[in-house]
């Protein structure tokens, strides 16, 4: 594994500017999730480091040697695809062992065998070795698709949103084992998504990318609790932070256009609050309630306390609890 840096890095087709102006360093033994929405960059990142694309200006080092003009296979990365792109007539294991078989490799087959089964170990597939491909759930697949850049010990991992085909179960358990993995290799993983849960829980940092920038980096604690603009603050918490008009509440310091509040900024109490508000709807989630409000038009949405038992019409009294500032063009204002 090695540190990857990517330099002033800017990327544009025709008029789209897929990538402006990146810089990030990924340490090693780091896993770092790009989180943004769709058409934010992040793939473009992914393919720029990987060198499936070219970059128009700005340099990417690979454990201290600039690689900007090599080709993919010269800068020992290995890239995890949204799609698991598997070869259907081979078996699971032959999938697995395919990079390791490259000529210019030369692994001895006992070496090979032994890495697969290792590999096949950890994700918990090793009795369908034998299968092929195509005999094989979603979940599987995806495994073997996580495996077969596992095999290898590339300088760093490269992926690409690798559960997003993945139903929220297996989801789930991939992340806990992706993470686990990850720790257990000491692995290098710069990776791509669009799901904050994702993010939150295997990244040991953040970097939230928006129309080609990068907002910001941190940890996830940093971003969540304290983002630099409005835009970084909506893209973390469920439900969404409610971003608000300053002018409905008193006291606010002046530059600050917006609130931001979050379900724990916000007391919900029957009354004695800053301002009124109308219940419009309860949603239950399962595990938690989500409380929608009408305040004095605006949607707002927070957790339900179970205890509370609201139902539509009821009316409630909202106090604000150290929320987030905002000023007109959405940056952060001290509090
Ligand atoms: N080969 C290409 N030719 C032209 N435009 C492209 C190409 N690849 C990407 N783009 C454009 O660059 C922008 C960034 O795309 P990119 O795929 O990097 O976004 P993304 O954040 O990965 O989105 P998603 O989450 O949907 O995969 C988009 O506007 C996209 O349409």
């Amino acid at each position: 594994m090695a540190e990857v840096e990517i330099r002033a890095v800017s990327k544009a087709f025709r008029r789209t500017h897929a990538v402006v102006d990146l810089s990030l360093s990924v340490g090693d033994g780091e896993f770092v999730a790009l989180l943004g929405p769709t058409g934010a960059g992040k793939t473009t990142a992914l393919r720029l480091v990987a060198g499936l694309e070219t970059p128009d200006s700005g340099s990417i080092r690979i454990g201290g040697r600039d690689v900007t003009g090599d080709a993919p296979a010269d800068r020992d990365v290995a890239f995890v695809f949204q799609q698991y792109s598997l070869y259907p007539h081979l078996s699971v294991f032959e999938n697995m062992a395919f990079a390791l078989r490259a000529p210019i490799r030369r692994v001895p087959e006992a070496e090979i065998r032994a890495k697969v089964q290792e590999v096949a170990r950890l994700l918990h597939i090793e009795t369908k070795l034998h299968n092929k491909a195509t005999q094989l759930s979603g979940g599987q697949m995806q495994r073997v698709a996580i495996g077969r850049a596992l095999v290898r010990s590339p300088s760093i991992y490269l992926m690409d949103e690798p559960l997003s085909s993945l139903d929220a179960k297996l989801r789930g358990e991939m992340r806990l084992e992706l993470k686990r993995i990850q720790t257990d290799l000491g692995a290098t993983i710069l990776y791509v998504t669009h799901d904050q849960t994702e993010a939150m829980t295997m990244a040991s940092r953040i970097g939230v990318v928006e129309a080609g920038r990068l907002m910001q980096i941190g940890t996830p604690r940093e971003i969540y609790e304290n983002p630099i603009n409005a835009h970084v603050a909506a893209r973390l918490g469920q439900p969404m932070i409610n971003l608000l008009p300053a002018a409905l509440f008193a006291g606010i310091p002046p530059g600050a256009k917006t609130i931001g509040a979050r379900t724990e900024h916000l007391m919900i109490a029957r009354s004695g609050g800053d301002v009124s508000a109308t219940v419009t709807r309860v949603e239950h989630l399962g595990d938690q309630s989500h409380l929608h409000l009408d305040l004095g038009g605006r949607p707002v949405v927070t957790l339900a306390d179970p205890e509370a038992r609201l139902g539509p019409g009821d009316m409630v009294s909202l106090r604000l609890n150290k929320p987030l500032l905002f000023d007109a063009a959405g940056g952060r204002v001290a509090a």
